[in-house]
């Protein structure tokens, strides 16, 4: 069939995370629900200030009290100086009498700069720990999530929202929550001051500050709601930039001459991406200004109060330019009151990915049980078991009975995608069955504690990860604490891969760094990544032995070597080989053959091909192909 969309990817309407179609509910959602966010957002940033460092936490909310109240006492020894100003008398008498005061007030503008300095500071200090330390309290939790987590797209996509954003907000929300504090007690002071002048001047300075404050607030959440709208094309934006440059796809980026229509996919993307961002600051732009016209139209009210209250003689004139002071300085206050709430109220979004993900991941975390998975099980017992990937729409594998005895090797076969390499997730724990039970020596290994399952096997891969390590850990990484004095683990892991001669010809041999992610490091080939994957494996040297496809890559000669050594190796653990090249293992203890997730054969190579069946045709075909 021929392609017929327009875009790269071959879709346009790429489904949203789930958790975005449910934030797009929250986005909608009333400004007294959306405000709650603004105090939970605060409190978990103070936490984890104060779970960093207590005194640095207690010193940073000092240091700002007492700027504030630095601040109430400026505007105090103000309203002292006007009074002493303004009253009767010659002008240097008046001005003696109020050099006192003066002096109070130069002293308290010298401490307010100095306490802010302090500040900044300790801010200086308490933010990069904060930031280290939600990261490491994710990191914690993340790493420590069930396998099946990194198949669900919407739990990744939530990992790098959750990394990306909520990181550099709560860095941000760290510092505004202080900025916040500071503003809070000069409002309070200011207030207060105004309030003790006349009790009319207090409420009006409020005028100002509801419309500034509904501005931002609307600000914000036109910012989430687009933010949300776009998670989708910022993810292709993402997916697309990646390819520009990644070097697993590099050769037939190349080879497909992808450049170009990589290129035009990104400017199709980000055309629209702009485009919406610009429509939507022309939004916001309306609404500020909006918020702008109505928070002046207040601060005229409150000094059109003022000037009521000095025409009708309700305050004296000595007392107006205190009053000014104050109302300037509480519409300082304010407004920085009102830009700190509305950055913590655009970054409770954030921070709430963070509270998400953090919660998510927890749900996934293997339950401590207290049960430990035997060291070196004598029997692998599956019973009836089912399993299905998230978000699939069929199992892929269902109903599969079977028992391994420690000492045998079993391979299993079957054609493509007919649940091979599940198979073998699940015997050794990786996964765990949706129904049914795996049992290792009669000890359900679902209810076993994860790391006592998964100190006990070891998984040779189709595709062996490259770890940017050496060449000798890449194959020790298994088992870094092998006591291995004589070197008669390495010596039986490296030979019985083949990996000894891929570690000649390294240009430092095992001291070879395998990654161009650095200047001195070597790329291996194929087939010597794969051979070093499988020494990995049985230098790990586990009870439980899965190896996928582990000579694909290799050539004839490399292939016979990997297929006996596992099958040496295999007679002191359990071993589970799956493989398309029927010839390996023909001497196998059992062959399983699998269809569509369905064991539908058992047996020896012999009993198998007397019996006929999809063994028997895979066997032949193979065959066939060496006959002249
Ligand atoms: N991570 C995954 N997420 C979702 N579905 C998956 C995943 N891995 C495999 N599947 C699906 O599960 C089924 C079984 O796949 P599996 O990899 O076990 O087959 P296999 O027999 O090992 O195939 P092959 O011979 O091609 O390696 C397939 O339909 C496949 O599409």
């Amino acid at each position: 069939m021929a392609a017929t969309s327009e875009t790269l990817i071959g879709v346009e309407d790429l489904e949203p995370p789930r958790w975005a179609s449910v934030d797009e509910q929250v986005a909608a959602a009333g400004t007294w629900r959306t405000l709650s966010a603004v105090p939970s957002a605060t409190a978990l940033v103070i936490r984890l200030a104060w779970r960093t460092s207590p005194w640095l936490t207690a010193l940073a909310g000092i240091v700002q009290v007492l700027s504030g109240c630095v601040t109430a006492f400026g505007l105090l020894a103000t309203a002292t100086v006007f009074a002493q100003l303004l009253q009767d008398g010659p002008t240097p008498q008046r001005l003696v009498s109020a050099l006192p005061s003066i002096g109070l007030l130069v002293g308290s503008f010298a401490l307010r700069a100095l306490l802010d300095s302090a500040a900044a500071g300790v801010q200086g200090a308490l933010t990069p720990r904060v930031r280290r330390a939600a990261q490491d309290r994710l990191n914690t939790v993340v790493i420590g999530v069930d396998l099946a987590a990194f198949d669900d797209p919407d739990f990744r996509e939530l990992v790098r929202q959750g990394g990306r954003h909520a990181m550099s907000s709560i860095e941000i929300a760290n510092r505004v929550v202080a900025d916040l504090l500071a503003a809070l007690v000069s409002l309070v002071a200011a207030m207060v001051t105004a309030g003790v002048l006349n009790p009319w001047l207090a409420p009006v300075l409020l005028l100002a500050a509801v419309a500034d404050g509904w501005a931002a607030m609307r600000v914000a959440k036109l910012g989430y709601a687009n933010f949300l709208r776009m998670v989708t094309r910022q993810l292709r934006l993402f997916v697309v930039e990646n390819l520009m440059v990644a070097r697993d796809v590099a050769v037939e980026r190349f080879a497909l001459t992808l450049q170009e229509p990589l290129i035009a996919e990104h400017r199709r993307i980000a055309d629209d991406v702009t485009a919406e961002e610009v429509r939507m600051e022309a939004h916001k732009t309306v609404v500020r200004l909006a918020g702008r016209a109505l928070a002046g139209v207040g601060t005229g009210i409150a000094y059109l109060v003022l000037g009521l209250l000095l025409h009708s003689g309700r305050m004296e004139l000595a007392l107006a330019g205190a009053a000014v002071v104050a109302m300037r300085t509480a519409a300082t206050a304010l407004s920085t009151t009102m830009y700190a709430v509305n950055q913590l109220y655009e970054h409770s979004f954030y921070i709430d990915f963070y509270r998400r993900l953090l919660r998510v991941a927890r749900a996934r975390h293997h339950v401590s049980t207290g049960v430990t998975a035997p060291t070196d099980p004598g029997v692998i017992r599956l019973e009836g078991v089912t399993f299905t990937y998230p978000g699939a729409d069929r199992p892929a594998l269902a109903g599969i009975d079977l028992e391994i005895a420690r000492g045998e090797v079993v391979a299993l076969v079957g054609e493509n995608g007919s649940g091979k390499t599940t198979l073998g997730k699940i015997i050794t724990g990786l996964y765990p069955p949706e129904a049914g039970r795996v049992l290792w020596d009669d000890v359900d290994i679902a209810a076993a504690d994860r790391e006592s399952v998964h100190s006990r096997i070891s998984v040779i891969s189709q595709q062996p990860a490259h770890w940017p390590m050496t060449a000798g850990h890449n194959i020790r990484v298994g088992r870094l604490d092998r006591h291995d004095p004589h070197g008669r683990g390495w010596d039986e892991a490296v030979d019985q891969s083949g990996a000894r001669s891929v570690l000649a010809e390294f240009p430092r041999g095992e001291k070879t760094v395998l990654s161009k992610d650095f200047r001195d490091g070597h790329e291996p080939s194929g087939g010597q990544w794969q051979r070093i994957g499988v020494a990995r494996g049985i230098y790990r040297d586990a009870a439980i032995l899965v190896a996928d496809e582990p000579t694909a890559a290799l050539d004839a000669k490399a292939e016979q070597t990997v297929f006996a050594g596992l099958r040496h190796a295999g007679r002191s653990r359990t071993t589970v080989l799956v493989t398309h090249r029927l010839a390996n293992i023909r001497h196998v203890d059992r062959i399983i053959v699998l269809e569509g997730g369905r064991i539908t054969a058992r047996g020896t190579h012999e009993s198998l091909m007397a019996a006929g069946g999809l063994y028997r045709d895979l066997y032949e075909i193979q065959a066939r192909a060496y006959e002249t």
